[in-house]
């Protein structure tokens, strides 16, 4: 028997009064895969990722985390089941230390208490190499190191799935690496992530598959540079003469 993907969609549609975002939406992931989602501005992937976290509910459709059904879950359940999400814009308690965030987190997101609580607060320290600051103001980190303190908030509440949305908006061509590597060492410790980004060449960097999706729709899916070299992502999303060959390895190459 095949195991059950990660987190599957199985038509899964969300409008917005009579904006149709989503319709009919398809999407298995496994445990294990780093996709990365790109596609137009309005194309629907922040309402996708906020569909999965369970920040909105869909409006036709079903959503089944390790095959259980978990459409109607709210975030903060979906939260204590495995499913986390950091965002572009970084909502840390400004006036809390690094650590009291993360022990925040751990306590409310993922319902742990004392030593428990304590410890993941420290392992999501670790992971995102923000030990040192640990007892700084959330207030005084450089944008980096509060992109990061979003993703430790995330991993505090011991993540199966991570969301991140945007999270390499605002930062500087020698900051993307060091962002990418830290999805990359969340990813090699079995976290499985989703990873909507419009800096193209951080998800080509990790991604192991890439989606790209416009009006809600699948343009392209699969191994990065063939969705980079597909003449609809081209055309569409890149914005690039379909007829001029793509350099190997994809525009950013
Ligand atoms: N809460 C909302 N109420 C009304 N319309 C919404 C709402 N959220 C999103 N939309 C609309 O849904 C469409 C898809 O938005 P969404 O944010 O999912 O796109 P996106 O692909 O993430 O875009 P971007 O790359 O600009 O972030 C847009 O037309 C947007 O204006």
């Amino acid at each position: 028997m095949t195991p059950e993907p990660l987190v599957e969609t199985r038509s899964v549609g969300r409008s917005f009064g009579r904006l149709e975002v989503l319709s009919g939406f398809d999407l298995k992931v496994e445990a294990g895969e780093v996709l990365g989602i790109i596609g137009p501005n309005g194309a629907g992937k922040s309402t996708l990722l906020a569909v999965l976290g369970g920040a909105i509910p869909p409006t036709t459709g079903t959503i089944l985390l390790d095959g259980v059904d978990v459409t109607r879950r709210p975030s903060h359940w979906r939260a204590r089941h495995g499913i986390a999400t950091s965002y572009q814009v970084p909502r840390p308690f400004l006036g809390m230390s690094v650590l009291e965030n993360l022990l925040v987190a751990a306590t409310f997101a993922a319902g742990s208490r004392g030593h428990r609580a304590q410890a993941a607060a420290v392992d999501s320290l670790q992971r995102t190499n923000l030990e040192r600051f640990a007892n700084a103001e959330a207030s005084s980190l450089r944008l980096l190191d509060r992109k990061r303190l979003e993703v430790a908030r995330a991993l505090a509440s011991g993540p199966r799935l991570l969301l991140l949305d945007e999270i390499a908006g605002g930062l500087t061509e020698q900051e993307v690496p060091e962002l990418v590597e830290l999805v990359r060492s969340v990813a090699a410790s079995g976290v499985t992530v989703i990873w909507i980004e419009h800096v193209v060449h951080a998800l080509t960097a990790v991604a192991t598959r890439l989606l790209c999706l416009s009006y809600g729709r699948v343009l392209a899916e699969g191994e990065p540079a063939a969705v980079l070299a597909s003449p609809e992502v081209r055309r569409i999303y890149l914005g690039l003469d379909p007829e001029v060959a793509a350099p190997a390895g994809g525009p950013d190459a």
